[in-house]
């Protein structure tokens, strides 16, 4: 009997790999098996695959979007501060065309902070997932995924609060959504199909936010250096660090980079369309 169960799922892993879906969903696939005994082999994958979500990265996952032209496809693009996320996102944003796509930034969805004494705020920790609204963003995405526009709140880096006026965005192709954290949550990560990582070493990234901490956010550069050491390096080896495992391309230099030209190709090709060839 054991052997005959042990056969049955060794079956259905082979074919479960075998159709670009991971460990995880192999395992489910065999014990689905083992739970519906009746079921034939076949069925149970098909009744599986049917309900579990395609493993990104592969091309599998890629020709289900390329064929469901309907439906937005969610770029992710993480990186820790000054990597150059929001640089790679608008070199992205203008070789695909703003018809195609929508930039959305997960800074957006910092929480308000106007209940607090000016000190307190600039004391708090921003770089811990807790500091964001991830819910609120992950609603916007589900909304514009099934066509419904969105009304995104509007950040100040400068008071750390949001605006009173916030932006409008309307669903598109490709919707790219940046942050530092975007992988590091489970619910929104689910929601992205492709994930990039802009990886760039920290004393660069370090001497950018400086620089641009003072330039654009109003910043001074002993309470730019004292975040940097208090909270932003501590939370990135904790929480964006690891958090590049789950990325299926890696842009190792930002912009010019070959990565970043494969990215762009594979985009344009998504929004012109289904191949000729059926694939
Ligand atoms: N590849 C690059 N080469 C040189 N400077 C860059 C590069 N990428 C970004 N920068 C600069 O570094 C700063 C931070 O970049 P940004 O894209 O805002 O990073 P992030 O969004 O990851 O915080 C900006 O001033 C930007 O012009
Ligand atoms: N009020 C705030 C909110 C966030 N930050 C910092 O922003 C960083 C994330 O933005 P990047 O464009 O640099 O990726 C993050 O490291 C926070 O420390 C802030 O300083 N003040």
């Amino acid at each position: 009997m054991w052997r005959q169960r042990l056969a049955r799922a060794a079956a259905l892993a082979a074919s479960t790999t075998a159709a670009g879906l991971g460990i995880a969903h192999v395992l489910h696939a065999v014990l689905h098996a083992d739970e519906h005994p009746s079921e034939s082999t076949d069925a149970t994958l098909l009744s599986f695959k049917r309900s579990a979500p395609q493993r990104t990265g592969t091309e599998a996952h890629w020709d289900q979007l390329l064929h469901d032209v309907d439906r937005p496809v969610v770029v992710g693009i993480a990186g820790g501060t000054g990597s150059g996320k929001t640089t790679v996102a608008c070199a992205i944003a203008q070789r695909i065309g703003a018809e195609s796509l929508v930039h959305i930034s997960h800074d957006s969805y910092y929480r308000p902070l106007n209940h607090l004494p000016m000190q307190v705020r600039a004391r708090t920790n921003f770089d811990h997932p807790d500091a964001l609204e991830t819910s609120l963003l992950v609603e916007h995405l589900r909304q514009l995924k099934s066509g419904a526009p969105v009304s995104i709140p509007m950040y100040d880096f400068a008071t750390h609060s949001r605006c009173p006026s916030t932006t409008v965005v309307h669903p598109a192709r490709i919707i790219l959504v940046e942050g530092i954290l975007i992988y590091a949550n489970e619910e929104l990560r689910d929601m992205l199909d492709i994930k990039i990582f802009v990886d760039t070493d920290s004393d660069v990234r370090f001497i950018r936010r400086l620089k641009r901490d003072i330039s654009e956010r109003g910043r001074e550069v002993g309470a730019v250096i004292g975040q940097y050491l208090d909270t932003v390096r501590p939370m990135h080896n904790q929480f964006v660090e690891p958090s590049k495992r789950y990325a299926d391309v890696i842009i190792p230099t930002g912009l010019n980079s070959v990565a970043l030209e494969m990215v762009i190709a594979r985009l344009q090709h998504l929004c012109a369309g289904p191949a000729k060839s059926g694939r």
